[in-house]
Formats: structure tokens, C-alpha cells, sequence
């Protein structure tokens, strides 16, 4: 097993640019949990990522070779649209599409049976797609991208509009495949399931990738918080402290968040509170991938420097 590397690519839909040098790897038996807010081009990025769409420039590799046709039959891909059949009965549709994977029909059945069992509609193997819930497509849509075993996973929103149970279920599998060493993108807007099932995760805002890494790195390069506990401090008393911004007050529990790295700012904190109140507690706030999210997608488009610097 290998690397896919989706390497510095460019796309435009006339003037608008939607990818701009997008750029990230997902190794072998990798999670990779790619999140954005709408129209930030992931879409985009699987489309060009499975070949469906030409980027403007860059280029995707698997293996450190381009990829080509004969490759893009070795990736699971969940489309956007999704992509089923409506009136082909769901076996004869996962057969069909294993078999133009270039499956034997023996593996074929063997895999609809496998795949089908795992998601649970394998009492829905007779039925024709359009009769099953929207639930249940979609775990026949993710049986379809799976059923050709392939080496790589790439996954649009593949989450979307399943019940807990089978989220569950698909998050057993994905980690079943990354301990088999297959390197797996997908996308989502579920934040809490990204940060709980992914290695990595990419967040993308307006076509470039703006953050990259584990939770933790991420957690660690951005950007920090901090709760105080005073409980005799007056109302107000951290509304000017430089380089911070109050976030929540709840009773004697202020949570700030620091806006710049300036040197000392966490001291500052601590000591406007002890100008006013014993403190009862000091302690940094770990952010949640939704915390980071927010704070990465919303940041403003042009540097933050002069306001602070005043
Ligand atoms: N075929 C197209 N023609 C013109 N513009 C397009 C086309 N496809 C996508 N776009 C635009 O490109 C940008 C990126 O879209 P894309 O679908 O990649 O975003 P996304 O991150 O997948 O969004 P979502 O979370 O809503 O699925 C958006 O502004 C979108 O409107």
C-alpha cells in the first residue's frame, strides 16, 4: 500500500477560483478527515482526486506515479450526487458494479454478500434501490464503493444521512481498512466524528487548505484559551485585558481566548483576575475540532496585525 498525494492543484469554474494550490497526503492506513464549510471545494478536490475532473494544474499521485485509468479502478469512491440506479435492485447493482471493477463473478457474489451483511441490507438485496429509505441507499452507496476492494477510499460525505447504528458501523469499517493499510479521505461536516475516527484532518477555507495536521498539532499551533475562576472580580473585569477576547462568562468562570501569540498574555490574564479576586482556577481550555473550525473558517481574510498593534 501506498500514498496518495494531491499535489498543489488549481482549479477555476470560469472566474471563480475554487482550489488554489490545494495541497495534502493521506498515507498508507491513514484516516483523513478533509472539512470545510460549503462551496470551500472539497467536492472539487475528490472529483479531480478520482479523475472525474481535469484540474486547471498539479496532480494527483498514488504510489508516486500519476494516477491513471487502470488506478482509478483500484479506489473506492463515494460520489457527491451519489450514483445509483434507482430501478436495478441493489445486488444486481453491486454485482454489476464489482464486476466492472473487474471482479470474477464468484468474488463478486462473495463481496455483494460480504458488504451487504456488514451494512445491513442484506434483507434489501432483492429490492430495487429506489423502494429503500435514504438511510439505506446510502449504506448501499457505501457497499458500492467498497465492494471492489479497493486500495484507496475516497469519500464524500459518506456519514451523511446515516443513523447512529450505522454510523457505527461505517466508522468500524473505515478503521477496519486503514489496519489493512488502505489511506482513506473523506469528507464531512459531522466535526465530532471527524476529530473522534480521523489521524489527520485538513480544513479548508475558499479553496486553500488553512489548517493540516493531527487534533493535537492543530490544537497546539492555533490558537488557546483560557478559564479563570474569580469569584469576587466585578463584572467586566476581563473586557480589556490586550490580545484577548472574552468568549463565555458563566457565574465566576470566565473563558477567554488569546487573539495574538503575544508573550505573557496568559499572565496578563491572571493578573488583571488577581487585581480583583482570589483565583479558583487557571487552566487551559483544549478546543474542540468544531472550536478550531470556527475559529480557522471564520478568521478574517486580511491580516489581523493592525488593530492589535495600536
Ligand atoms: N460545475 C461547477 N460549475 C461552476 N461552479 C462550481 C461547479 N462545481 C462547484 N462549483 C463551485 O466551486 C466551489 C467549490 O465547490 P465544492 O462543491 O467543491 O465545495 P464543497 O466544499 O464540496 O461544498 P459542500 O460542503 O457544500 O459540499 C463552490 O463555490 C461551487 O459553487
Amino acid at each position: 500500500m501506498a500514498t496518495l498525494e494531491i499535489d498543489h492543484l488549481n482549479k477555476s469554474y470560469g472566474t471563480l477560483r475554487a482550489l488554489k494550490d490545494m495541497t495534502f497526503s493521506v498515507e498508507s492506513g491513514e484516516i483523513f478527515g478533509f472539512v470545510g464549510s460549503n462551496g470551500a471545494g472539497k467536492t472539487t478536490t475528490m472529483r479531480i482526486a478520482l479523475g472525474v475532473l481535469r484540474p486547471d494544474s498539479g496532480e494527483v499521485r498514488w504510489d508516486g506515479r500519476p494516477l491513471d485509468l487502470q488506478m482509478r479502478r483500484r479506489v473506492g469512491y463515494m460520489p457527491e450526487e451519489r450514483g445509483l440506479y434507482p430501478k436495478m435492485k441493489v445486488a444486481e447493482q453491486l454485482t454489476y458494479l464489482a464486476r466492472l471493477h473487474g471482479m470474477s463473478a464468484a468474488d463478486a457474489r462473495t463481496a455483494v454478500d460480504h458488504w451487504t451483511e456488514v451494512l445491513g441490507v442484506a434483507a434489501r438485496r432483492g429490492d430495487e434501490v429506489q423502494k429503500l429509505s435514504l438511510g439505506n441507499q446510502q449504506r448501499v452507496q457505501l457497499a458500492a464503493a467498497l465492494v471492489h476492494d479497493p486500495q484507496v477510499l475516497v469519500l464524500d460525505e459518506p456519514f451523511s444521512g446515516l443513523d447512529p447504528v450505522a454510523v457505527d458501523v461505517m466508522s468500524g469499517v473505515l478503521h477496519e481498512r486503514a489496519a489493512a493499510g488502505v489511506p482513506t479521505v473523506f469528507s464531512s461536516h459531522q466535526l465530532d466524528l471527524v476529530e473522534r475516527l480521523c489521524d489527520r484532518v485538513g480544513i479548508v477555507r475558499g479553496g486553500e487548505m488553512v489548517a493540516l495536521g493531527t487534533i493535537d498539532e492543530l490544537r497546539t499551533t492555533d490558537f488557546s484559551r483560557w478559564r479563570v475562576v474569580a469569584p469576587d472580580a466585578p463584572p467586566g473585569w476581563a473586557d480589556a485585558i490586550p490580545h484577548t477576547t472574552v468568549l463565555d462568562v458563566d457565574g465566576a468562570a470566565t473563558v477567554l481566548e488569546l487573539t495574538s501569540p503575544a508573550a505573557g498574555a496568559e499572565q496578563a490574564i491572571l493578573q488583571a483576575a488577581l487585581a480583583h479576586s482570589p483565583v479558583r482556577e487557571f487552566t487551559q481550555v483544549r478546543p474542540t475540532l468544531t472550536d478550531l473550525f470556527r475559529h480557522v473558517v471564520s478568521a478574517d481574510e486580511t491580516p489581523a496585525t493592525e488593530e492589535n498593534a495600536a
